[in-house]
């Protein structure tokens, strides 16, 4: 089985290909970056829901591979503070579209002040951390979580809870 990988980020790439390996037999994998046809930074669940699709369809398209994985993150707010978003999507040519959520954490002030300003998260977290490419390595999830939750584990769950959801609607047809 083909699968095509709509973003070349090191985190990303490595939850889709650690999960596919697990739960499919002899998959073989193209990564191309891919457009998300949102903006840099999505603000809300919708937003974000829409990159992660468009990526999955846009890499399918530009491939003939028999599946698309789309990964997006963004930011939304709540009556409780600005949290850390994260949606997977998975389109395959049977015109099936597999849509899942990844866990959320609350973002510390300053870095909720900061998008709200229009900034953009992986600059912010690479100033606020001293280091540089955040995004494609413990994310934002991992500095917040001390390290227990990083960002490819938890697009890993996301890439399960896709994979596991196209299995179930697979076998009910
Ligand atoms: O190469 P691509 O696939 O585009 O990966 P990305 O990390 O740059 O892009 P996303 O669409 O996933 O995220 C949108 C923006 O939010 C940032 N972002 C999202 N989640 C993050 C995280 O956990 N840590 C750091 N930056 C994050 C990211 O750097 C972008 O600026």
């Amino acid at each position: 089985m083909k699968i095509a990988i709509g973003t070349k980020n090191k985190a990303k790439v490595q939850a889709i290909e650690k999960g596919f390996q697990q739960h499919i037999n002899e998959v073989s994998f193209q990564c191309l970056k891919t457009e998300s046809n949102v903006s840099e930074q999505p603000f809300s669940d919708q937003e974000t829901i829409e990159g992660a699709l468009n990526r999955a369809k846009n890499v399918l398209r530009m491939t003939n591979a028999d599946i698309g994985i789309g990964l997006e993150g963004g930011v939304t707010e709540t009556l409780y503070g600005m949290f850390l978003c994260n949606w997977g999507s998975l389109v395959d040519r049977n015109g099936n579209e597999i849509i899942a959520g990844g866990a959320r954490i609350s973002l510390p002030t300053e870095i909720a002040e900061g998008l709200r300003k229009g900034r953009e998260l992986g600059p912010l977290m690479d100033e606020f951390t001293s280091k540089t490419g955040i995004r494609q390595s413990e994310g934002a999830v991992g500095v917040f979580t001390d390290g227990l939750v990083t960002r490819d584990v938890m697009f890993f769950h996301v890439v399960q809870l896709l994979i596991g959801q196209w299995k179930y609607k697979k076998n009910q047809f």
